[in-house]
C-alpha cells in the first residue's frame, strides 16, 4: 500500500515550478462523464473508460477468438481417437490439427494478455494524469484524494485487464461452443444449457456478496490511509506529547480492520470459486455419463441420438471449454468489485475538478486584484480583509514583520495556502475557481524543492524545454557559479543554503511565465551579493507582473508600490 506520493511527486506539489504541459496532459476524466454524484459505479466506469474502449474491445475479441482453436483442438483429438482403431497413421491428421490448435491458443492468449494489459496501463495513466495535477497542487490533499489517486486508479487495472475481457468472452464464447456442440449432439447442448443456469445464478449470488465485502474493504483502506497520513503530518506533535504508543495502537486497530475485511473478501472469493468449480465439474460429469451410456447403448430412456466415438469424444472435450469463460469471469469478478468500490472516491475527485476552470494562460502580464482576502490555517486567521490592486507589468513589494503573512499571500497562487475568504483576480481568472495557475507562474520560494540529479536538471525543472544555454544563463544570473553538472541529492546535499535559494531564483528567471513571485530573494545574502542581484531581478521583472515578499529595503526600492502588512 502506498500512502504518500513519491518524492518526485512531492517535489511538484511543494514547488509547482514544473510546467504542467511538460509533465502531463491535464484533461478532466472522461470529458463527457456525468457529473452527478449519484451516477451508479458501473455507469461511471463505462463513461470514464470510454477513451480506451476500442483497445478493450480488441482484447475481448481476442479472448473470444480463443474459441476457434479450442474447437479445433477438441475436433483434432476426437478425429485422432476415432481413427486410432484403423492405425496410428490415420490418427496423424487429427493429432496435427490438435497440435496446431494448441499452438494457436498459446499465441492468441499471449496476445490477448498483452493487449488487455496495455489497455489497463493506458486507462490508468490517462485517468491518473487527469487527476494528479489537481491532487498534487494541494487542493485535494486529503487522504481520501491520495488514496483515490494511488489505490483507486490502481483498482481499475484488474477491471480493464481481466474483468472486462472475461465479461465479453463469457457473454459470447459459451454460446458459440454450445451452438457447435448442438450441431454434433443436440442433447449434449441441452445438458450444457441446463447446467449453465445454476452456474450463472451461483455467480450472481456470490458476486453480490463479494461486492459488499469489497466496498467495506476499500473503506477500511481509505480509513487507514487517512489515519496514517494525518499521523505523519502531526508527527512532531505526537513526539512532543509522547503519544507514539497510543497512536501506534490506533493505526494498528485500523490495520487489523483492513486485514479482517481483506480476509472476508478472500473468503467470499474462495467460496464462490468452489461453488463454480462444483457446478462445472457436475456438468462435465453429466456429459461424460450421457456420452458413455449413449455409446454403450445403456441409456435408461430412449436414445435421442446415436453418438459415434468421434462425436462423443468431441462434445466431451468441448464441455469444459463452455465453462472456462464463466470461471475466468468469476475469478475476475472481484476485480470489478474492487474498481466499483473505488468509484465514489474517483467520482468525487472528477466532480471537484469539473467545477474548476482551467483558464488559458495570458500572453501579457496580467493585473492582480486581491479583494477582501483572508487566509486562515486551521481556523487561525493570518491575513484578513486584504485588498490590493497590482497593475499589469508592475512590481509590488510586500513587507512587514515576520509572520505577518507575506509568504502566505504568495502561496495562494500555487494553492499552498488556503483562500479562506474573498477573491484574487488574476487577469480575468478567479483564483478560487481556477483548477491551477502554475503554468502562469515563475516562483522562487524560501526553500526550493530539490530532486536527485544534476544542478542543471534541477534548474530545468522549471522549464523542461529550455536549452542547456538558457539553463546556464539563468544559473549565472542567479549567481550560481560552480559546475552545473554536479550531483545534488534529494535533501539538497551538494548545495549550500545560499546556493539552494539561488537555485530557486534561477528557476524563476528561466521560466517564461507572465507572473513572477519572489519570496525573500535576497535573504541571507551579504550586501555586496544583494547589490549584484538587484539589476538581475529588475531585468527578470520586465514584461511580467511581480510580487516580492521581502524584509530588504534595497529590494523594496525596486518596486513600483510597497505594501506593508
Ligand atoms: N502551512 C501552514 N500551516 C499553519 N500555519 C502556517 C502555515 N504557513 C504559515 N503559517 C503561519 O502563518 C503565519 C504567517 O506565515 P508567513 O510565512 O506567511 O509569514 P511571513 O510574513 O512570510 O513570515 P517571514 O517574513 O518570516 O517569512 C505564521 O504565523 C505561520 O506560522
Amino acid at each position: 500500500m502506498v500512502l504518500l506520493p513519491n518524492p518526485a511527486a512531492s517535489a511538484i506539489m511543494a514547488d509547482p515550478l514544473v510546467h504542467p504541459g511538460d509533465k502531463m496532459t491535464a484533461q478532466p476524466i472522461a470529458p463527457t462523464a456525468p457529473a452527478l454524484d449519484d451516477t451508479p459505479p458501473a455507469a461511471w466506469l463505462k463513461v470514464a473508460l470510454a477513451p480506451w474502449r476500442r483497445l478493450m474491445t480488441l482484447g475481448g475479441a481476442l479472448v473470444i477468438a480463443d474459441t476457434v482453436p479450442a474447437i479445433g483442438f477438441a475436433a483434432g483429438l476426437a478425429l485422432a481417437v476415432g481413427a486410432l482403431p484403423q492405425g496410428i497413421e490415420r490418427a496423424l491428421p487429427g493429432l496435427a490439427l490438435a497440435a496446431v490448435s494448441l499452438l494457436a491458443r498459446g499465441v492468441l492468449s499471449h496476445t490477448a494478455v498483452k493487449v488487455n494489459t496495455r489497455a489497463a496501463r493506458a486507462a490508468k495513466n490517462g485517468i491518473r494524469r487527469s487527476i494528479l495535477t489537481e491532487a498534487l497542487s494541494g487542493r485535494l490533499s486529503d487522504a481520501a484524494a491520495m488514496t483515490a489517486v494511488v489505490e483507486g486508479v490502481e483498482a481499475l487495472d484488474g477491471h480493464v485487464a481481466r474483468f472486462s475481457p472475461a465479461r465479453t468472452a463469457a457473454a459470447a464464447s459459451p454460446l458459440i461452443l454450445i451452438a457447435v456442440t448442438a450441431v454434433v449432439s443436440p442433447f449434449t447442448a441441452g445438458i450444457l444449457i441446463f447446467t449453465l443456469l445454476p452456474f450463472v445464478i451461483g455467480m450472481a449470488l456470490t458476486g453480490m456478496a463479494a461486492g459488499a465485502e469489497s466496498r467495506r474493504q476499500f473503506q477500511a483502506l481509505e480509513r487507514l490511509s487517512g489515519l496514517f497520513l494525518d499521523r505523519v503530518r502531526a508527527l512532531p506533535a505526537i513526539l512532543a506529547f509522547q503519544a507514539e504508543d497510543q497512536q501506534a495502537r490506533v493505526i494498528a486497530r485500523a490495520s487489523d480492520d483492513l486485514a479482517r475485511r481483506t480476509g472476508k473478501v478472500l473468503k467470499v472469493a474462495f467460496v464462490s470459486s468452489a461453488v463454480l468449480e462444483f457446478f462445472s465439474a457436475l456438468a462435465v460429469a453429466l456429459v461424460a455419463v450421457y456420452c458413455g451410456f449413449n455409446l454403450l447403448k445403456l441409456l435408461p430412456f430412449p436414445a435421442p441420438e446415436q453418438l459415434s466415438l468421434t462425436r462423443a469424444f468431441f462434445v466431451l472435450a468441448l464441455a469444459p471449454e463452455v465453462y472456462q469463460p464463466m470461471r475466468r469471469l468469476a475469478a475476475a469478478y472481484h476485480d470489478r468489485q474492487a474498481a466499483e468500490s473505488a468509484v465514489p472516491s474517483l467520482r468525487r475527485l472528477s466532480v471537484e475538478m469539473k467545477s474548476r476552470q482551467r483558464p488559458a494562460r495570458p500572453d501579457q502580464a496580467p493585473a492582480i486584484a486581491f479583494q477582501d482576502v483572508a487566509i486562515a490555517y486551521d481556523g487561525a486567521a493570518v491575513v484578513e480583509h486584504f485588498n490590493l490592486d497590482v497593475a499589469p507589468g508592475s512590481i509590488v513589494a510586500l513587507t512587514g514583520l515576520s509572520g505577518s503573512g507575506k509568504s502566505s499571500l504568495l502561496h495562494l497562487f500555487m494553492g499552498l495556502s488556503p483562500l479562506s475568504a474573498g477573491e484574487v483576480m488574476v487577469g480575468e481568472a478567479r483564483l478560487s475557481q481556477a483548477a491551477e495557475l502554475t503554468d502562469w507562474i515563475a516562483w522562487a520560494g524560501q526553500a526550493p524543492v530539490v530532486i536527485r540529479g544534476t544542478l542543471a536538471e534541477n534548474i530545468a525543472l522549471a522549464h523542461r524545454s529550455a536549452t542547456p544555454e538558457a539553463v546556464e544563463k539563468a544559473a549565472r544570473k542567479a549567481g550560481l557559479n560552480g559546475a552545473l553538472d554536479r550531483l545534488i541529492d534529494e535533501r539538497g546535499g551538494g548545495l549550500s543554503g545560499g546556493e539552494r535559494r539561488r537555485l530557486g531564483l534561477a528557476r524563476a528567471f528561466l521560466k517564461p511565465a507572465p507572473l513572477l513571485l519572489l519570496d525573500e530573494p535576497t535573504a541571507n545574502l551579504d550586501a555586496e551579493a544583494e547589490a549584484a542581484l538587484l539589476p538581475v531581478i529588475r531585468e527578470a521583472a520586465r514584461g511580467r507582473t511581480v510580487l516580492i515578499a521581502t524584509h530588504s529595503d534595497a529590494v523594496a526600492a525596486l518596486a513600483d508600490k510597497v505594501v506593508r502588512l
